[in-house]
């Protein structure tokens, strides 16, 4: 943690110590936090761990920024205002320069977000594995959950979806620069923070997408306890994608490629207007929610990403034909 620290002084990036709600930060056992009165604490762990969820050649200011986003992206999932977060780093050696260049990503998007480092653990192990830990907080009840979905509300997701999941395809076949749109899609995570703060209390239900449409949608479906069914066509995909996997690969892509970090919402129609003023040109609608179980409208066979399915760095891509979500045409 000293080092992560140490890195982060040494530079232009500056601490976050002296924050609204930080008691006591990084130096003692525990930190110290005074969380606002008329708020619900949001608490979520994520790791991410060298070639399960990032390549390990890449960048480390792209893996930095990718570990924070990615917890980041939880909270938007729920609506809340990012508070603090702590850091569990195992680095199978200490590289000042390859530190450096972490905590500058790391602290660029935490900037960026208004969250405050509060403290951490640093050991030495076999593999690269980063764990972060996310508090926000969500003023009343307002927060975004999954079980609120109801027959008739509409199902919408911001932004494209499949870039990343593109990127991560196009990095195996050794595209190495990181600022090629697919690529940073897939590195460089932009977690819909704000976007979700300015829609909670207008949403019935939502999640971020992490596994994949079919996966997450299956995720607020069984909380929800609804179906779905999706107009294939409203799916939005960027042209690049398109370009790149071809039309039918991209829509695979979409539905089952994971990574996206974007958010998944179910919506009453009244409040459609209200959420498109929120977030502009970033929805779009794709389906609607059903009181019948199961996903139709869609022939897609994939189940999105499973830690135990055989993929990983060498299984990327395959997709497991298990009806894990009911999709059906
Ligand atoms: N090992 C565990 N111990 C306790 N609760 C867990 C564990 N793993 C998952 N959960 C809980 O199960 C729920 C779903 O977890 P899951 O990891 O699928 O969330 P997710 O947001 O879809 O995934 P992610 O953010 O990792 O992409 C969460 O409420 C999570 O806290
Ligand atoms: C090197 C590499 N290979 C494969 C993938 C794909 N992937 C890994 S974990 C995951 C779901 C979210 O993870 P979690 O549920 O653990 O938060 C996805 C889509 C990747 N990102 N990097
Ligand atoms: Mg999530």
């Amino acid at each position: 943690m000293r080092d992560v620290e140490h890195a982060s002084r040494s530079d232009h990036v500056s601490p976050h110590q002296a924050r609204a709600g930080v008691v006591l930060g990084q130096g003692d056992d525990c930190a110290l936090l005074a969380p606002s009165s008329d708020c619900r604490l949001a608490v979520s762990v994520d790791t991410s761990l060298a070639d399960v969820h990032f390549p390990r050649d890449a960048s480390a200011g792209a893996i930095g920024h990718r570990a924070l986003a990615v917890n980041l992206s939880d909270l938007a999932a729920m609506g809340a205002r990012p508070r603090w977060f702590v850091l569990a780093l195992t680095l199978p050696e200490v590289n000042e320069q390859w530190l450096e260049g972490f905590a500058r990503g790391l602290y660029d998007l935490a900037h960026k977000h208004d969250i405050a480092l509060v403290g951490g653990d640093i050991t030495r192990g076999r593999e690269l594995s980063i764990t972060i830990t996310v508090h926000g907080d969500v003023p009343g009840d307002d927060a975004i959950t999954r079980h609120g979905a109801r027959p008739g509300d509409l199902l919408a997701v911001t932004g494209t979806l499949g870039n990343a999941h593109g990127g991560l395809r196009a990095w195996f076949e050794g595209q190495r620069d990181e600022c090629h749109p697919l690529v940073a899609a897939y590195l460089r995570p932009a977690p819909r923070v704000h976007e979700a703060m300015s829609i909670r209390g207008k949403v019935t239900a939502g999640l971020d997408i992490s596994d994949g449409l079919l996966a997450d949608l299956n995720h607020l479906c069984t909380r929800s306890g609804v179906g779905a069914h999706l107009d294939a066509s409203a799916i939005p995909l960027d042209p690049a994608l398109v370009a790149s996997l071809g039309a039918s690969d991209a829509l695979e892509a979409a539905l089952n490629g994971g990574d996206d970090y974007e958010l998944l919402l179910a919506l009453a129609p009244e409040q459609e207007a209200a959420i498109r003023e929120a977030l502009g040109g970033t929805l779009h609608v794709i389906g609607r929610v059903t009181s019948e179980s199961g996903i139709t409208g869609i022939t897609s066979t994939g189940q999105g990403w499973q830690h135990f399915q055989g993929q990983g760095l060498q299984g990327q891509g395959q997709r497991s034909n298990d009806h894990g979500t009911g999709a059906t045409p």
